[in-house]
C-alpha cells in the first residue's frame, strides 16, 4: 500500500511529469462540482491538452455505486484502456470514491490522488482505502488498492471553508492521540490554526505511512488509524439519514474521539485528567453535536455494521494513555451508547 507521496510546491510539476510519460495513454480527471470550479484552475496548466473531465456531485450523500456508474459510463464512452490514468481531484469523497472506480474499472486502471481538502491531504489520500457509502453505512464497498502516487499541494486549502478545515483537523488530532503525545502536548498549546498546514500534513502523512507500512490491509495495528471511528462512523451514519442534521466526517470523528476516550477511562487505560485535556482540545475547535437521548440507541446500533468486528463483538480502539492507541478492545452497544450520553451531559 506504499505509494509516493509527494507534498509542497513540486507536487503539481511532479504530476505533470508522471502524466506526460508514454506509458499513459490518456487521463482523466475526476472532480465535484466545488473542485472543478475551485481547484482545477491550479492544476489544468500541469495536464495534457486532450485530458478528459468526469464530474460528479459534491458532498457525502453521493459517495455512491450511482456515483461511480457516471465514472465508468464516462470511462467507457471514451474508450479508455488499461493504460489510462484517472486523476482525482478532490476531498475525501473524490479519493475514496475515485480510487474504488478505478480498481474497478477493467479490473483496475491506475489512479493517483490530488487531495483538496485538509481531510484528504492528512489522511483519505494515503494508505489504500477506497470505497463507498452503501445501505447507509460508510464505507460498505470498497477495497484497498494502493495509488500510483499522491501529489499534496497545500495551496489548494486557500479555498477551504473554515468548517472544512476543522473536520480535516479532527484526523490530526486522531494520529496525535494514537502515536504522538508530544505533538499532542504542543498543538493544544499552541491552538489549531496555524500558518503552517505544510508541516501539519507533512507529519500526518509520514505518521499514518508508518502504521500502514506495519499493516496495510488492517489485520492489526492499522486498526488505531481508526480511533474515533467506532462511535464516529455510527454518528455520521445516523445523521446523514436525517436531511439537514447531516455532520461532516471530522466532526462526527471528534465526537467519536471524545466518546470513545472515555470508553478508555472505563477501562482504566486512561486517566481522568488525560480524559480532561483532550475534551478541553476537542472543544476548542469543535461545536458539540446535538442529538437528544432518545436518539443514542438508535446510533449505537449502527456499530454493529464496524468493520473491525468479529461477529457480534464490536471491536474498538482506543487509548492506552495520550500517544498510545490500543486495537481490539470489545465493547458492547449499550456501552456505546452510554459513551454517547456522557458526550450528550458535556457542557462545551
Ligand atoms: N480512505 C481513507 O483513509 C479516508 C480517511 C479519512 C476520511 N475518508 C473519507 O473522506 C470523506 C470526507 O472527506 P472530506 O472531508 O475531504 O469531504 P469532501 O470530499 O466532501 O470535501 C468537503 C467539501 O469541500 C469541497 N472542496 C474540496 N476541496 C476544496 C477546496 N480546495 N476548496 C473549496 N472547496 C473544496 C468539496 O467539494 C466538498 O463540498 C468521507 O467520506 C470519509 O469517509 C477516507
Ligand atoms: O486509513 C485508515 O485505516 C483509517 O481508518 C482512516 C480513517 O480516518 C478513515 O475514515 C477510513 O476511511 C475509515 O475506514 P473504515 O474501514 O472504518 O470504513
Ligand atoms: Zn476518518
Amino acid at each position: 500500500m506504499d505509494s509516493s507521496v509527494i507534498i509542497g510546491p513540486e507536487a503539481l510539476p511532479a504530476l505533470a511529469e508522471f502524466l506526460y510519460r508514454p506509458a499513459v495513454s490518456r487521463v482523466f480527471v475526476l472532480v465535484d462540482g466545488n473542485t472543478a470550479r475551485q481547484c482545477l484552475p491550479l492544476l489544468e496548466p500541469h495536464l495534457p491538452a486532450n485530458y478528459c473531465l468526469i464530474e460528479i456531485p459534491a458532498g457525502e450523500e453521493y459517495k455512491t455505486l450511482s456515483s461511480c456508474e457516471t465514472v465508468w459510463s464516462q470511462l467507457t464512452e471514451q474508450r479508455a484502456d488499461r493504460h489510462a490514468v484517472l486523476v482525482n481531484l478532490g476531498g475525501g469523497v473524490v479519493t475514496d470514491l475515485g480510487g474504488f472506480a478505478a480498481a474497478l474499472y477493467k479490473r483496475g486502471i491506475r489512479f493517483v490522488q490530488l487531495p483538496t481538502t485538509l481531510l484528504a491531504q492528512v489522511d483519505a489520500s494515503v494508505g489504500g482505502k477506497t470505497g463507498v457509502d452503501f445501505q447507509g453505512y460508510k464505507n460498505q464497498l470498497g477495497v484497498f488498492q494502493a495509488p500510483a502516487a499522491v501529489f499534496i499541494e497545500p495551496r489548494f486549502l486557500q479555498t477551504l471553508d473554515p468548517r472544512q478545515l476543522k473536520s480535516g483537523y479532527a484526523e490530526v488530532i486522531k494520529h496525535w492521540l494514537i502515536a504522538d503525545v508530544n505533538a499532542f502536548d504542543l498543538n493544544r498549546r499552541l491552538g489549531w490554526l496555524t500558518d503552517d498546514w505544510t508541516g501539519i500534513i507533512q507529519e500526518s502523512v509520514a505518521l499514518k505511512q508508518r502504521i500502514v507500512a506495519q499493516d496495510p490491509l488492517e489485520s492489526g495495528p492499522r486498526k488505531l488509524l481508526n480511533f474515533g471511528h467506532t462511535v464516529g462512523h455510527a454518528i455520521e451514519s445516523y445523521l446523514l439519514l436525517q436531511p439537514g442534521r447531516e455532520a461532516l466526517h471530522g466532526e462526527a470523528v471528534a465526537a467519536g474521539i471524545v466518546c470513545e476516550s472515555w470508553l478508555s477511562v472505563q477501562r482504566g487505560l486512561l486517566s481522568a485528567e488525560e480524559l480532561d485535556k483532550i475534551e478541553t482540545f476537542v472543544f476548542s475547535v469543535f461545536d458539540k453535536l446535538s442529538f437528544v437521548l432518545m436518539e443514542t440507541a438508535a446510533i449505537a446500533e449502527f456499530a454493529l455494521q464496524d468493520k473491525k468486528n468479529t461477529g457480534a463483538t464490536i471491536n474498538c480502539t482506543m487509548l492506552n494513555g495520550i500517544g498510545h492507541g490500543v486495537f481490539d478492545q470489545p465493547v458492547t452497544v449499550n456501552e456505546i451508547a452510554e459513551s454517547l450520553r456522557y458526550y450528550h451531559r458535556l457542557q462545551s
